[in-house]
């Protein structure tokens, strides 16, 4: 099961059922407290500055204060705005000047530090931080040191993931984040601000909620080994349509991705005037000069490099009533988009199909500015799901996957090296691959883009498309060598 991410409303419900239960300061106890064990573990000893703003963030950070003394750091205090406004940062701030302990509210009177403490806003900022709560932020981004934010990093919108107002925030090397994940930590500046992020439940129960956050555990069976008793048609036979002039290589790049992930066989049919009937770095891909039957095959791609002929309409057409598995991509998408009539198609699909938009054509296909998607990117895939009946994965930073029931999934794994030409043509590929093998629907999807996600984090730049499928390939067949491994008799 996905781990949940609750959004505001979620959290606040949550929230009050704790207070009736166990009293919201024991909450915040337990988050200050697996802070500064975190922190004592990552960055042991030393001296720590951590700055409290008004809410109870302030009061998680105080508490963290609190707990980071007890565990042997020399601590400094700072309230850049004076003393908090919450009750509850109240009694913990009385708590930490009743053993004589000070605070101070310039933090660049405070002495050089190994690690600094960002609990000045969380969940409930709605503002743009001003005044000297954001020269308490200057101050923190330009630390010499390590530098962690409680729940969220303050100035980032924990939902869309972006800045509230227009002035940067907090960027921090790790987010501890409490109850559960939230969306914005991993979408736009979340992706880039939030470092590493580490997730506590601090012991509660967690309601299920429709967003959840992809795990392994989500595509279980894509991991394991696979059978020895079977033939290459075990592993099914996979269209890839497209490569108009000038793209070949985006449909090239989509049927390799597709041989490399497992699919039995590929055979491409590219639209290019003299198109070659042969890869000669992936020899084992077949070509065919005469439009495909889909039907026989056992998936399909369609889209990459298409253009958007009146024949690249056809095959979008024909591919659109074939009752074999569809992942639709790139110029399909704007097809699509562009005609009522593949839309009404799309819907009327009963087999499994997946569109991959990234921002701009998901834009196109809502029919609203890229900015919309961008400041609300959950609900964005929701509406593209629920508009072509498609399962839909919104591609980019916080690469989002929705059905049309508006289940959602987040990947956690932003890869800066995927932005890159190509990249999106061979996560096509990689889901047709899995579509191809018969692997359950949503678990080819997931699987997919969290292997696409892993094969890019592994590099910082310099990643080119056609070397993130065999990169992903490997981190499966080690995925699969680990679980083969562990079945052996010892
Ligand atoms: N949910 C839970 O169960 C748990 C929650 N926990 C923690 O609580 C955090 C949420 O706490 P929170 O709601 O008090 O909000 P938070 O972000 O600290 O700040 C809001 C304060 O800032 C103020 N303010 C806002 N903007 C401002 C500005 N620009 N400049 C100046 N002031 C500004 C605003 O005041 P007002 O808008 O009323 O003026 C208000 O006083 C959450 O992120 C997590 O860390 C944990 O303890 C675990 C359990
Ligand atoms: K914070």
């Amino acid at each position: 099961m996905s781990l949940t991410v609750l959004n505001l409303e979620e959290a606040r419900e949550l929230e009050a059922r704790c207070a009736n239960r166990m009293g919201l300061d024991a909450l915040m106890r337990r988050a200050g407290a697996f802070a500064a064990e975190w922190i004592s573990e990552h960055v042991p000893g030393g001296h720590a500055v951590v700055l409290a703003g008004p809410g109870n963030n302030g009061g998680d950070a105080i508490v963290c204060a609190l707990e980071l003394k007890k565990r042997g750091f020399t601590v400094e205090l700072v309230l850049p705005g004076g003393d908090p406004k919450t009750e509850l940062a109240r009694t913990m701030l009385a708590e930490w000047r009743s053993r004589g302990l000070e605070t101070l509210e310039d933090p660049y009177s405070a002495m050089k530090a190994q690690v600094v403490v960002d609990g000045l806003f969380g969940t409930g900022l709605k503002r743009p931080i001003t005044g000297d709560y954001m020269d308490a932020v200057q101050w923190f981004n330009e630390r010499m040191a390590y530098k962690v934010a409680l729940d969220v990093p303050s100035g980032l919108n924990s939902e869309t993931g972006l800045w509230v107002g227009t002035v940067p925030g907090v960027r921090a090397d790790a987010t501890i984040t409490f109850l559960s994940h939230k969306s914005g930590l991993f979408m736009n500046e979340g992706a880039d601000a939030s470092g590493t992020v580490v997730m506590t439940e601090l012991d509660v129960s967690i309601p299920l909620t429709r967003l959840g956050v992809i795990e392994s555990a989500d595509f279980a069976h894509i991991l394991e080994p696979r059978r020895n008793f079977s033939h290459k048609g075990t592993f099914g036979h996979l269209a890839v349509v497209g490569g108009a002039n000038g793209h070949v290589g985006a449909a090239l790049l989509s049927a390799r991705a597709g041989l490399k992930l497992g699919a039995g066989t590929v055979t491409v049919e590219l639209l290019a005037d003299n198109a070659p009937a042969v890869d000669l770095v992936q020899p084992e891909l077949m070509f065919s000069a005469e439009p495909l039957d889909f039907e026989k095959f056992t998936a399909a791609v369609i889209g990459p490099g298409l253009g958007t002929s009146e024949r690249a309409k056809e095959r979008l057409r024909a591919a659109l009533a074939a009752s074999c598995p569809l992942v639709i991509d790139a110029d399909a998408l704007n097809l699509i988009a562009a005609d009522k009539s593949l839309l009404t198609a799309l819907l009327h699909r009963t087999v499994a199909t997946v569109i991959t938009p990234h921002e701009v054509e998901g834009a196109r296909i809502l029919h609203v500015d890229p900015k919309v998607i961008q400041a609300d990117r959950v609900n964005a895939v929701r509406d593209i799901a629920l508009q072509t009946g498609a399962i839909t994965v919104l591609k980019g930073p916080g690469t989002l996957v929705a059905m049309r029931s508006s289940r959602t999934w987040l990947s956690p794994i932003g890869a800066t090296s995927l932005a890159t030409a190509g990249s999106g043509d061979v996560l096509s590929g990689m889901i047709g691959a899995f579509f191809a093998q018969r692997y359950d629907t949503v678990e080819s999807v997931l699987g997919a883009v969290m292997l696409h996600a892993r094969a890019g984090a592994g590099h910082l730049a310099g990643l080119t498309a056609g070397e993130i499928a065999p990169a992903a390939a490997w981190i499966l067949e080690e995925e699969r060598r680990k679980i083969r491994a562990e079945r052996q008799p010892q």
